[in-house]
C-alpha cells in the first residue's frame, strides 16, 4: 500500500469505546452493532460475544477489555473501519479503562432510560474528557415503559455539561437506534492523527496469555508501521523481542501483514509473561525507536490483599503451579509465600480490589479444583515505629508490638455515592459509621443527589457496597478513588480460640470500633463455629488485655446415634454428609474451624457493630 493509500485508509478509521455502567446495556448493543455491521453473522451470534469469559458470562459484568473489528458501509457510500473497544465497568479496573479510553477518539455514553446517570458512569466519562474524546449520548432501552427520556438528557446535560441536542435515543433490545449510532460515529468522531512514516509508537491497552502463542498484546498504533520479524522494544520495562505474528479481532484474531497508524490489532512476539508488556507501556522499535513514551503510564498496584491457602495442605504446591499462570496473564496480581499457625502454608496474595480478588479465588477453585481458605481482606498500612524506621504491613498479624508504634497511617479514598433523595440520611448515616469524613452534596435534579465522603478504604473492603445497596433498596451507585494516607488511630485486635490466638484471625481496627468489633467478631464465631467435645472460650485481645468474650459450649455429637437399626446406605449418606460439612474445616489447636469464620469480620451486620 502506498503512503497516499495508508493515509486515505486512515482517514475512515474510527475508534471508539462504549461507557456505561453494568446492567445499562452495553453488551447487549455491541451485539446489535456487530450484527449490524455482519462482523459476526446472527447464527454465530452468541448472546454477547464481547464478555468471552465464563465467569465474566455468569456474573454478567465485564473483567477483560476485548476490541473488534469492523466494516461499515456509512450513508456518504464509502466503506468505514471501526474498531470498538470494550471497557470494563467495575471500580478496581479504572486503570485499565483509561488505557482503553487513551486507544480511542470517541465513546458511546450508554445511560438507561429509566435509570440515569451512575457513580460509575461519572467516573468514566470525566475520563474520557480528560483524554478529549468526542462522547455521543445514547439513551438505551427507550421501549421501557418506564423510559423518560428527558429527564435523561436533562441529567446528562446538568450533571456532565454535554451537549445533548444530537442524542440518540435506542433499544438495544429490539435495534431501534443502531444505524444512527454508526452513522454518528462516522460524522462525530474524529479519524485517527498521526503519521506511518514517524517512528513506531504502540499503545498497550491489554494483554493476556495464550498458552500456545504466548502474551497477545492488545494494541493502539498511535505513530508509524509494526510488521512480523520486526525487532520490537517495550519502552517501561526495556524488554526487547522479535514480532512473530500482528492482526486484528474480527472479533476473533486473524492475522494482518501489517499494523499501521489509527490500527487497533495485536502483536504476539514470543513473550512469556504479561508483565513483560504492562498495560500502558508504548511498543516501539528497538534500532529506531520513538523519542519518548506515550504519557500515562502507572504500574498498576494491588490494594488489597488476602492469605490463600489450601484446605488440604497436599495441594499447596498445585496453588503455586494455579498462581503462577494466573500471574502470566494478570501483571497486577501478586503473591509471595506465607506461613500461617493456624492454616499452615499458604500465599499472601495482592489484588486490585474486591472483585479482583474475589474473581481469582474462583479461578483457582474452579480451573485448578483446589479447595481454598482465605482470611479477610486487609490494606496496606504505613507504620512508624518510635526507632524511626518505616514499615509497610499488609498482613494484620506483622502488625508489631503496640508499645514499638508510634503512628499508623491507612490509605483514604474519595467516595461519590450517587442516590434518590429519599436515600440521603441512610447514606450519610453509613459512611459516618464507616468514619468517613463529609465532602460535598449535589443535586444532579430534582430526585437525585451526589454525595461524597472520604473514606477509608478499609471500611469499603468491609461490607460497605453490601450496606450501601441494602439500605438505598439497590439505588445507590458508588464510585471511588484513592487520595493518599492519612494517620488514624489503628491497633491490632487478636482472636483467641480455647486460650491459644489463632494469626489468621487478627485485624486491624479504629481504636474507637475495637471494643464493638470484637464483641460482633466473638458473637459471630460462636455461631459459625460447631460445637466441640469440650467448652471452647472465645475471645477478643488488644495486647494482652481481653476486650470480648463468648463461649461455644461442648456438645458430645454422634450422628450414627440418629440410625436405628442397620439401614446402611442411610448411614453412609449421612456420615459423607458430615464429611462434606468437615470438608472446609482447619483445625487450629484442638479446635475444628470452618471457612466462614476466617471471614467472619466481614460478615457483621451494621446494627450489630452499632448497638
Ligand atoms: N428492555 C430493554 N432491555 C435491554 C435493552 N438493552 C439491554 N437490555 C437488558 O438489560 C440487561 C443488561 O444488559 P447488558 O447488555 O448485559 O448490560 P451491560 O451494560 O453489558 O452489563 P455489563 O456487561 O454487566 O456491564 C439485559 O437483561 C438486557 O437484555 C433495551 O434496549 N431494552
Amino acid at each position: 500500500m502506498s503512503s497516499e493509500d495508508k493515509h486515505q485508509r486512515q482517514e475512515r478509521i474510527r475508534n471508539f469505546a462504549i461507557i456505561a455502567h453494568i446492567d445499562h446495556g452495553k453488551s447487549t448493543l455491541a451485539d446489535r452493532i456487530l450484527e449490524h455491521t455482519k462482523t459476526v453473522s446472527e447464527r454465530d451470534l452468541q448472546e454477547q460475544t464481547l464478555d468471552a469469559m465464563d465467569l465474566e458470562r455468569e456474573r454478567g459484568i465485564t473483567i477483560k477489555l476485548n476490541s473488534a473489528q469492523l466494516k461499515y458501509e456509512a450513508a456518504d457510500g464509502e466503506e468505514y473501519t471501526f474498531h470498538l473497544i470494550d471497557t470494563p465497568g467495575h471500580v478496581d479496573f479504572s486503570y485499565e479503562v483509561s488505557r482503553s479510553l487513551a486507544a480511542c477518539e470517541g465513546a458511546l455514553l450508554i445511560v438507561d432510560a429509566s435509570q440515569g446517570i451512575e457513580a460509575q458512569t461519572l467516573a468514566n466519562v470525566f475520563l474520557a474528557l480528560e483524554h478529549d474524546l468526542e462522547i455521543i449520548p445514547v439513551i438505551n432501552k427507550i421501549d421501557l415503559p418506564s423510559a423518560e427520556p428527558e429527564r435523561i438528557k436533562k441529567e446528562i446535560e446538568d450533571v456532565i455539561g454535554l451537549d445533548t441536542s444530537e442524542t440518540i435515543l435506542a433499544s438495544a433490545k429490539d435495534g431501534t437506534g443502531t444505524e444512527e449510532i454508526l452513522e454518528h460515529i462516522v460524522k462525530r468522531v474524529p479519524a485517527p492523527q498521526g503519521n506511518v512514516n514517524e517512528p513506531l509508537e504502540a499503545l498497550i491497552f491489554d494483554s493476556l496469555y495464550d498458552s500456545y502463542r504466548g502474551v497477545i498484546a492488545y494494541v493502539r498504533i498511535v505513530q508509524g508501521t509494526i510488521k512480523k520479524g520486526e525487532k520490537i522494544r517495550m519502552m517501561q520495562t526495556e524488554k526487547e523481542f522479535e514480532v512473530s505474528e500482528v492482526g486484528v479481532f474480527k472479533p476473533n484474531p486473524v492475522s494482518a501483514d501489517e499494523l499501521s497508524v489509527g490500527d487497533v490489532g495485536f502483536i504476539t512476539a514470543s513473550i512469556k509473561n504479561v508483565g513483560d508488556s504492562r498495560v500502558g507501556d508504548t511498543v516501539t522499535h528497538a534500532n529506531a525507536p520513538a523519542p519518548a513514551p506515550l504519557p500515562g503510564y502507572q504500574r498498576m498496584k494491588p490494594m488489597v490483599f488476602c492469605g490463600v491457602y489450601p484446605v488440604d495442605p497436599n495441594q499447596y504446591t498445585g496453588l503455586r503451579d494455579a498462581l503462577e499462570r494466573l500471574e502470566l496473564n494478570d501483571s497486577s496480581l501478586e503473591f509471595e509465600a506465607e506461613v500461617s499457625q493456624a492454616l499452615g502454608f499458604g500465599f499472601r496474595c495482592g489484588f486490585l480490589g474486591l472483585l479482583h480478588m474475589e474473581i481469582i479465588q474462583e479461578r483457582i477453585e474452579r480451573e485448578y479444583g483446589i479447595e481454598l481458605i482465605t482470611t479477610a481482606p486487609s490494606v496496606i498500612y504505613n507504620v512508624y515505629l518510635n526507632d524511626g524506621e518505616v514499615i509497610e504491613i499488609h498482613n494484620p498479624s506483622n502488625m508489631p508490638d503496640q508499645q514499638q508504634v508510634m503512628a499508623v497511617e491507612e490509605p483514604f479514598v474519595k467516595a461519590n455515592v450517587m442516590v434518590p433523595n429519599d436515600f440521603v440520611g441512610p447514606v450519610m448515616e453509613i459512611c459516618q459509621a464507616k468514619r468517613g469524613e463529609f465532602q460535598d452534596m449535589k443535586y444532579l435534579d430534582e430526585n437525585r443527589v451526589n454525595i461524597v465522603y472520604d473514606l477509608p478504604l478499609t471500611e469499603i473492603v468491609y461490607d460497605f457496597f453490601d450496606q450501601l445497596k441494602s439500605n438505598t433498596r439497590g439505588y445507590a451507585s458508588f464510585d471511588y478513588e484513592l487520595m493518599g494516607y492519612k494517620e488514624s488511630k489503628l491497633v491490632k485486635m487478636d482472636i483467641l480460640l480455647n486460650g491459644e490466638q489463632v494469626d489468621a484471625l487478627s485485624v486491624i481496627v479504629h481504636r474507637d470500633m475495637a471494643y464493638y468489633r470484637g464483641k460482633a467478631i466473638v458473637e459471630k464465631l460462636k455461631e459459625l463455629i460447631p460445637r466441640q467435645q469440650f467448652e471452647v472460650p472465645v475471645q477478643a485481645s488488644i495486647g494482652n488485655k481481653v476486650i470480648a468474650r463468648s463461649t461455644i459450649k461442648a456438645i458430645r455429637k454422634n450422628v450414627l446415634s440418629k440410625c436405628y437399626g442397620g439401614d446402611v446406605s442411610r448411614k453412609r449418606k449421612l456420615l459423607e454428609k458430615q464429611k462434606e460439612g468437615k470438608r472446609r474445616m482447619k483445625n487450629v489447636g484442638k479446635v475444628e474451624v470452618p471457612q466462614e469464620a476466617f471471614m467472619s469480620v466481614l460478615q457483621m451486620d451494621a446494627n450489630k457493630e452499632d448497638s
